[in-house]
């Protein structure tokens, strides 16, 4: 893409026909198709360019002619400037249905195939639901310090003041962090504030670049008391988190009262972000695979058990597998502390990297439970067939990769999509979470 000729810079009208991935209008112009922000499909735009490339164009908004019954009034004041959220002019509602299309067109384009049933779209509460963000930190001449998330499209932080997603004990918490890293020996050099949440704590792990000198530590533990937070850490690689305020902090954990299961889980451990939704999540999932007492079920990409306490709470006898290592080890701790030792076990492995006897060692299994990261699990896929499993549940962050992965269960594996669905996860973003359910006669 390239800077456009200045007679490109002149206003054009056109009718947006669709949505992209990442919330932008489509529509075709003399031919082209043009990428417009912040356009919604059935909308007639004015707009203006802003790069030309070979196969398409890309262009900013200039006025709304005839607006959509779907836009709405964004409900954060930053949206548009900060990078954080793309959907906010589009109602709930809308979102959904934008990211249900996205989801059957990639099974169709990419993976040649359809759903014989798509399941109803599901969403949840779209304001304060993050409980996992990663704040950048800068320090301008001007402006002091700002924490928050990028600009659209560059890698400078926005000046935000309110979040609308985030949990609103972080984002009360936006302002009176700038003025705490600003009072800080070492302000130049933190360049990440990470943020975990649970029901009882929150926590602000500061990534630092150089030690904090010992007033600066009297700055954060006085910060840590006054907002009851708790203030971790890390000063190099993931062996330096180290909790500072308080010293023995309680634990960070997440339920899942349905299947009366808790997990812990440490500041920087992967965790499902929007946790009303990993628990509708987590019962979609159980009833589409509906383990049973007696049965085998393997839970790729298994994390901390999200999944597989829940299977083994039901009575199946379930395998773990997952390469993060400590996710394994914090995996067989929550088992042990649920009570599911003896039906839950763990095991540390990159999936990307197995072969054939590896997997076939594992023994058969009756149903496997699939949650890859968004490159997908296509090399663990091709393995499948030795496990001669009847049913199974994947669970995608990439409806892309579900799809291809999906071309291969059904056209070379002999699966059929019995179903697929989408759960409006990220609310205002573009991203699309979607679960599949696969059967094989
Ligand atoms: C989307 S998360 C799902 C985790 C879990 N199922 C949950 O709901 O919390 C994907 C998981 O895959 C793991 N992962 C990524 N690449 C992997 C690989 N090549 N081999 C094994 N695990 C991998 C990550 O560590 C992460 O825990
Ligand atoms: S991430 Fe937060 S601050 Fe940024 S646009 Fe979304 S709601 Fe607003």
């Amino acid at each position: 893409m390239k800077k456009p000729p200045k007679k490109l810079l002149d206003l054009f009208t056109a009718d947006i026909t669709n949505l992209d991935a990442e919330g932008r209008g489509i529509a075709r112009v003399e031919g082209k198709v043009v990428f417009v922000e912040g356009a919604l499909p059935g909308e007639q735009v004015r707009a203006r360019r802003t790069r030309v490339g070979p196969q398409f164009d890309q262009a900013e908004l200039d006025a709304v002619l005839e607006p959509s019954a779907l836009r709405t009034t964004a409900p954060c004041a930053h949206f548009g400037y900060c990078g954080g959220c793309s959907m906010q002019h589009l109602e709930p509602g809308g979102q959904v249905a934008v990211k249900q299309r996205i989801l059957e067109d990639s099974l169709a384009r990419i993976g040649k195939v359809k759903a014989e049933r798509i399941l109803p779209p599901i969403a949840g509460p779209s304001q304060g639901y993050r409980s996992r963000a990663r704040l950048s930190v800068r320090r301008l001449k001007n402006k002091g310090v700002l924490v928050g998330f990028n600009e659209k499209g560059t890698s400078f932080v926005a000046d935000i003041q309110h979040c609308v997603v985030l949990d609103p004990r972080v984002d009360r918490l936006l302002l009176p962090l700038r003025e705490l890293v600003s009072g800080l020996s070492v302000r130049d050099r933190v360049p990440q504030v990470e943020v975990a949440t649970s029901p009882e704590s929150v926590v602000l792990l500061f990534r630092h670049l150089e030690p904090f000198s010992a007033a600066d530590l009297e700055h954060l533990q006085a910060f840590a008391d006054r907002h009851q937070v708790q203030v971790w850490s890390q000063s190099g690689g993931p062996k330096t988190v180290t909790p500072l305020f308080p010293a023995q902090p309680q634990a960070l954990r997440y339920r899942l009262p349905e299947y009366d299961l808790a997990f812990r889980f440490g500041p920087t451990n992967f965790i499902q972000i929007n946790q009303a939704m990993n628990q509708i999540m987590v019962r979609r999932a159980m009833n589409l695979l509906e383990p049973k007492p007696g049965e085998r079920v393997l839970d790729l990409f298994c994390g901390l058990g999200n999944f597989s306490l829940p299977i083994a709470r039901l009575g199946a006898e379930v395998l773990g597998v997952e390469g993060d290592a400590d996710l394994v080890r914090l995996a067989q701790e929550n088992a042990a502390e649920n009570g599911l030792s003896e039906l839950a076990r763990f095991l540390a492995a990159d999936l990307a990297k197995l072969n054939q006897q590896v997997v076939r060692d594992w023994g058969r299994f009756d149903k496997i439970l699939i949650d890859p990261p968004r490159t997908g699990a296509i090399e663990i896929i091709r393995l499948l067939p030795v496990l001669k499993a009847r049913r199974i549940v994947y669970v995608s962050c990439s409806p892309a990769t579900l799809a291809r992965d999906a071309g291969v269960l059904v056209h070379e594996q002999g699966y059929r999509l019995r179903a697929a669905g989408i759960f409006n996860m990220f609310p205002h973003t573009a991203h699309v979470e979607s679960i599949a359910l696969f059967e094989r006669p």
